[in-house]
C-alpha cells in the first residue's frame, strides 16, 4: 500500500482512475469495514485502484482546540489496518483551518472530478466541507450531474445502536474490552514501547500518549510480536501514569522494543497482578 501525505495545497490527488472511501475511520470498526469492503469490491470489478482518504489530526483537534484527544488507533496503527483491508493507496490529508474552510463544491471539484475518482463510497452520515455543510444528499446530486458513481453505506448497528468510534472509545475507557469484538470484529489492540527495565519482575510498557487505554485495573491480554503470541495480564495504574506493568504467563526472553497488546477482558480485583 502506498501512503500519500497531502495538504490543502494538493488540489489533485490522482491521475489514475480509482474508487475512494472517505472518512476519519478511528478504530476501523465493522461499519467502516463494510464501507471499505464495498469500495474494494467495486474497484476489483471495475479494475481500478482502491483508495481511501483519511484526515490527520481529527477535525475536533483543529476546530475545537481539543489537543488532548485520544484515539482507538494512532495514525501508524490505522495505516497498518488499511493495508490489511487491501487499500492500494491511502491519502492522509492534513486537516488544518485552511482545509476546513474548503467549500463542499470545491472538495468535489478537486478530489473527485479533477482526480479521476470514478466512484466514492461513504457512510449514511458522512459530512464534509466548510462547517460540515456537505452531506450525502449533496454528493448524490453532484454524482448525477457530473457522472461519478456514489455508494452510501446504510447504518450498521449492534443492539439497535449505531456502531461508532465514539461508542467504542467509551466501551474501552470503561474497561468493557470484552464486548469490543462485537463492534470491531477483533479485540481492542494497542502498540506499546517496552521499557528497558522491570518492576517487581514485570515488563514495563509505555503507550503513545494519543492511545486510549482502559480504566485502571488488571486485564487479561494477548501480547503479539511479529508471529509470536503470548498470554498475560496487564496492569493499568492510573489514567495519568505513563507506564504500565505487563506480566506474561510464559517466559519471553527475546521480547524487543515494541509489541502490541490485545485486551481480552477485565479481571476481578482478587485475581489481579500482585503489584
Ligand atoms: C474539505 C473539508 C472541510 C471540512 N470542514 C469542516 C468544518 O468546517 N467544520 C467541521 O466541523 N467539520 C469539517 N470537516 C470535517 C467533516 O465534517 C468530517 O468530520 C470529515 O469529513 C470526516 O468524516 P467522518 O467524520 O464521517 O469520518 C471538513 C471536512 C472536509 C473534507
Ligand atoms: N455504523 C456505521 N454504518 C455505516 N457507515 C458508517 C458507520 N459508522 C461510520 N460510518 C461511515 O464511515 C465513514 C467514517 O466515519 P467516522 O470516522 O466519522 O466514524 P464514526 O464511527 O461515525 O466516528 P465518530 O463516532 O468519531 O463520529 C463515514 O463515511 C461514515 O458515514
Amino acid at each position: 500500500m502506498e501512503v500519500i501525505n497531502l495538504t490543502h495545497l494538493d488540489d489533485q490527488i490522482s491521475q489514475k482512475p480509482h474508487i475512494m472511501a472517505i472518512g476519519f475511520f478511528d478504530g476501523v470498526h465493522l461499519g467502516h469495514q463494510e464501507l471499505l469492503n464495498r469500495a474494494k469490491e467495486l474497484a476489483k470489478k471495475q479494475n481500478v485502484l482502491f483508495t481511501a482518504m483519511t484526515f490527520s489530526p481529527h477535525p475536533d483537534e483543529v476546530l475545537k482546540g481539543n489537543k488532548n484527544r485520544k484515539y482507538l488507533m494512532t495514525l501508524p496503527e490505522k495505516i497498518k489496518k488499511m493495508e490489511a483491508m487491501g487499500v492500494d493507496k491511502l491519502f492522509v490529508m492534513e486537516f488544518d483551518r485552511t482545509f476546513a474552510s474548503l467549500l463542499p463544491a470545491d472538495f468535489i471539484q478537486r478530489y473527485i472530478l479533477n482526480s479521476n475518482t470514478k466512484h466514492v463510497v461513504v457512510g449514511f452520515d458522512f459530512t464534509f466541507g466548510f462547517k460540515a455543510q456537505g452531506n450525502t444528499q449533496l454528493l448524490r446530486k453532484e454524482s448525477k450531474k457530473s457522472g461519478f458513481g456514489l455508494s452510501v453505506i446504510p447504518k450498521k448497528t449492534y443492539l439497535q445502536e449505531k456502531i461508532s468510534s465514539t461508542l467504542i472509545r467509551g466501551l474501552v475507557q470503561e474497561g468493557n474490552v470484552n464486548v469490543v469484538p462485537y463492534y470491531v470484529g477483533s479485540n481492542y489492540e494497542v502498540s506499546v514501547n517496552i521499557l528497558p527495565y522491570k518492576i517487581n519482575g514485570n515488563i514495563v510498557v509505555q503507550p503513545s500518549d494519543k492511545s486510549i487505554f482502559p480504566r485502571p485495573g488488571t486485564y487479561a491480554v494477548k501480547v503479539k510480536q511479529g508471529t509470536k503470541t503470548l498470554h498475560g495480564k496487564f496492569h493499568q495504574y492510573s489514567n495519568s501514569r505513563a507506564d504500565n506493568e505487563l506480566k506474561l504467563n510464559e517466559p519471553a526472553h527475546e521480547l524487543g522494543d515494541v509489541c502490541s497488546i490485545e485486551f481480552i477482558s477485565r479481571i476481578n480485583v482478587s485475581e489481579s497482578l500482585s503489584v
